[in-house]
């Protein structure tokens, strides 16, 4: 994925208001890219941008970029009908506030079957495959008994099951591209590690992923990249280990600093929250010259030579 210079505005009645401004972000195949930021700071409405799926709540949406190129198709002047058909083939999501998006009164092995089928392009799986291939997909998004969960109607699931389905079809038929906004937000702390466990094998295996979060934590484990969204502009973005723990903008080292403490006791400066989380790309980290930050870097290096 690349976007390049993206405006996002919304116009509602006589009222105009831009939320994102000149925002450039690329994600490479196997590559896993976060954002994060302050409540209110625009990234949803970045991660529906890229879905083509900005305008929302009687708003229009008015999105302008210089490139604007999603899991390999230029969708400047994409309609909804295109939209639609490249979510459903190439693009998995999991939106913030989406466990409405699953029909109640569906079985949750139709909806996801049916994301499969889509997917597939008319490839003939036949029903056992099909059947197979869901309950995998329900398995690997950390619901149990998954032939029974297929078999059941969404709306008899908890939250957090419903949620694990979604993850499931978001994740179904190998899509080329992940948008996943707060994915594990509604899910208790061992379901969640078990489902970042999966993004990363996903990422892995070559998925491209934008994963937005509040959850710091979540961020330095599965990203390769972070970027620090301030009021709709990039303020910074830098490999995880960098910009998590040698920040360099002010409002990122605010942001690092509320993470809320670790397990771990002790330690100082700003990462202190973020201690006992093997961040990614710890040993990339290679600052420019002059970089202020560089020394924290190397010292963080080798206190601890693991990578993830
Ligand atoms: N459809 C819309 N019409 C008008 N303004 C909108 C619309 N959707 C979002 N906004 C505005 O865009 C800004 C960014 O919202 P967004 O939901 O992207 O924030 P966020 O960073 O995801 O916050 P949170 O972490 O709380 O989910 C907010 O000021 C919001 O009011």
């Amino acid at each position: 994925m690349a976007i390049e210079d993206l405006e996002v505005g919304f116009v509602r009645g006589a009222t105009a208001v831009a939320v994102l401004h000149g925002v450039s972000l690329t994600i490479a195949p196997g590559e896993c890219v976060a954002v994060v930021g302050e409540s209110g700071a625009g990234k949803s409405v970045l991660s529906r941008a890229v879905l083509g799926l900005a305008g929302e709540g009687g708003s229009t949406a008015t999105v302008r970029a210089q490139r604007f190129d999603v899991a390999g198709h230029d969708v400047r002047g994409y309609g909804q009908r295109r939209w639609r058909r490249l979510r459903g083939s190439r693009v998995g999501l999991v939106l913030q506030d989406a466990l409405g998006s699953l029909d109640p009164l569906r079985t949750v092995g139709a909806e996801v079957g049916e994301t499969l089928a889509a997917r597939a392009g008319g490839a003939r799986t036949g029903r056992a495959g099909r059947r197979a291939a869901v309950e995998q997909a329900l398995a690997d998004a950390g619901l149990d008994l998954p032939a029974v969960r297929a078999a059941q109607r969404s709306g008899d699931l908890s939250g957090g099951m419903r949620q694990r389905a979604l993850i499931a079809s978001a994740i179904i038929g190998s899509p080329d591209l992940l948008v996943l906004d707060e994915p594990t937000t509604a899910l208790d702390a061992t379901v969640a590690a078990g489902v970042l466990a999966l993004l990363g094998r996903l990422r892995d295996g070559g998925t491209a992923m934008l994963l937005v979060s509040h959850d710091l934590r979540a961020v330095a484990r599965v990203a390769d990249r972070v970027v620090v969204l301030e009021n709709g502009r990039v303020v910074e973005e830098g490999p995880t280990a960098q910009v998590l723990q040698a920040p360099a903008h002010p409002y990122t080292q605010r942001l690092v600093a509320a993470v809320p403490r670790g397990a771990k006791p002790g330690g100082g400066g700003a990462a202190e929250g973020l201690q006992g989380v093997r961040v990614r790309g710890r040993r990339r980290c290679s600052p420019p010259p002059g970089c202020a930050a560089a020394t924290r870097c190397r010292a963080a290096a080798r206190s601890s030579p693991s990578t993830t």
